[in-house]
């Protein structure tokens, strides 16, 4: 079977999205979600013209060193003047709150003399006109568009006066690792058997894009474990696999998936580490086969499941996003297959590290990043520009 490219695996993985649609929430348990679709603001901010500053608020046309004022009354925030302010008038004013009608500068208190009702300008009178316009943040009917909420869209939809929002319902993911040879970290592995890692990072990758993923039990490298747990992960958006999707005689995902239903999309993509990547769709759920290597999983996770849960929460499909960086040190030539090369980020640009086995965990947790190397990329030298994606 031929390899197909990364490029390629990502189209087909996003023909295999179905977007999980929308679910109301209240404004709190927002941020991280993606608004379901664009929400308009329903107020203007400022509602009215506002004062920046403590103050009198007065004629900007009469303002000079040594103009006197005479004070006619009091705008604090939530209580305004409803007096106008005439000539040779000013009120005294708070921050937030409504400048009077007539008044259209507000000058600091630092820049008056106060005595009695009468306020004089001093020399130090600054610049103004320290007032915020009505509608100076945003208008009635302003949109805010389709994203992943953070704590500053929350302030903004509170801002706007949204108690609840519209939001793309979590996808849920199943995680299932599969190998005779895995405990659950906290246990004592026997002789011939290791920790399962990567369905915990992959588990923390689904919280951190915002999806409810579900770790089910390790399956045994049978065809009853495979499908009694296939069997559990029924309900899910999304079934992610670990493991048994090579070659080898227990390599025994597929056949378990095809017995289950599964229409298969592809196997086997051109990239290191990641190759015998696999994907379908199994009735309503969609199936995403990773490798068993631990970094392989990983990288896999980084490059094609936030890919696919952030095309099901609505937004854009397309590949992680990627910046160009320089190399600190040079890089060797690439094979036929593209390269994420786990790397560090320095002052003189980013290094790759020496060693990139698939199984070296801890030289993921040092990287911030991985280098891509296209495929038959030549050596290139420190200084190169290249690209990468920021983990
Ligand atoms: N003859 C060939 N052998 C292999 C090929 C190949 O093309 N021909 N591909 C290699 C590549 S590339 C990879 S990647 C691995 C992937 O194999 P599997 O997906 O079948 O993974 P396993 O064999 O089940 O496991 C590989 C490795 O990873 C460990 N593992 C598995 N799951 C977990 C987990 N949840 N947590 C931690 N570690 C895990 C497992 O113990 C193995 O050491 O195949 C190559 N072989
Ligand atoms: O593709 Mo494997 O993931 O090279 O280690």
């Amino acid at each position: 079977m031929s390899l197909i490219s990364v490029t390629e695996a990502l189209e087909a993985l996003f023909a295999l999205v179905r977007p999980t649609g929308e679910e109301i929430v209240p404004l709190l348990d927002a941020s991280g979600r993606v608004l379901a679709r664009p929400v308009a603001a329903r107020r203007d901010q400022p509602p009215f013209p506002a004062a920046a500053m403590d103050g009198y608020a007065l004629r900007d046309a009469e303002l000079r060193p040594g103009a006197t004022f005479r004070v006619i009354g009091e705008s604090a925030a939530g209580h305004g003047y409803a007096g106008k302010v005439g000539p040779g008038e000013a009120a005294r004013i708070f921050t937030g709150a409504p400048v009077p009608g007539g008044a259209d500068h507000v000058v600091i208190q630092e820049d008056v003399a106060r005595d009695g009702d009468t306020i004089t300008i001093l020399d130090s009178l600054g610049r103004g006109p320290n007032l915020r316009p009505a509608g100076a943040d945003f208008r009635r009917g302003d949109e805010l568009d389709i994203k992943r909420l953070g704590p500053s869209d929350i302030a903004l939809l509170a801002a706007m006066n949204h108690a609840e929002l519209p939001v793309a319902r979590q996808p849920e993911v199943a995680i299932l690792a599969t190998g005779d040879e895995l405990v659950p970290p906290g246990r004592d592995p026997g002789p011939d058997q290791i920790v399962a890692s990567n369905s915990y990072g992959l588990f923390a990758l689904c919280a951190a894009l915002g999806a409810r993923p579900r770790l089910l039990p390790i399956a045994e490298d049978d065809l009853d474990s495979l499908r009694f747990a296939f069997g559990m992960a029924e309900g899910a958006d999304l079934l992610v696999t670990i493991g048994g999707a090579s070659v080898g005689d227990h390599d025994l995902v597929a056949p378990a998936a095809e017995g289950m239903g599964l229409e298969r999309s592809f196997w086997k993509v051109a990239m290191r580490p990641g190759k015998p990547l696999m994907a379908g769709r199994m009735g309503t759920m969609m199936m995403l086969g990773l490798p068993g290597n631990p970094v392989s999983a990983m990288v896999c996770g980084h490059v094609f499941l936030a890919p696919v849960l952030r095309a099901m929460q609505g937004l854009p499909a397309g590949p992680a996003p990627r910046r160009r960086a320089r190399l600190a040190a040079p890089l060797a030539a690439n094979g036929p297959r593209e390269h994420y090369l786990r790397a560090r980020t320095g002052p003189d640009g980013v290094t790759a590290f020496d060693k990139q086995d698939s199984s070296l965990l801890s030289v993921l947790s040092e990287a911030d990043c991985l280098i891509v190397q296209p495929p038959d990329d030549p050596a290139r030298p420190a200084g190169a520009e290249i690209e990468v994606i920021d983990l």
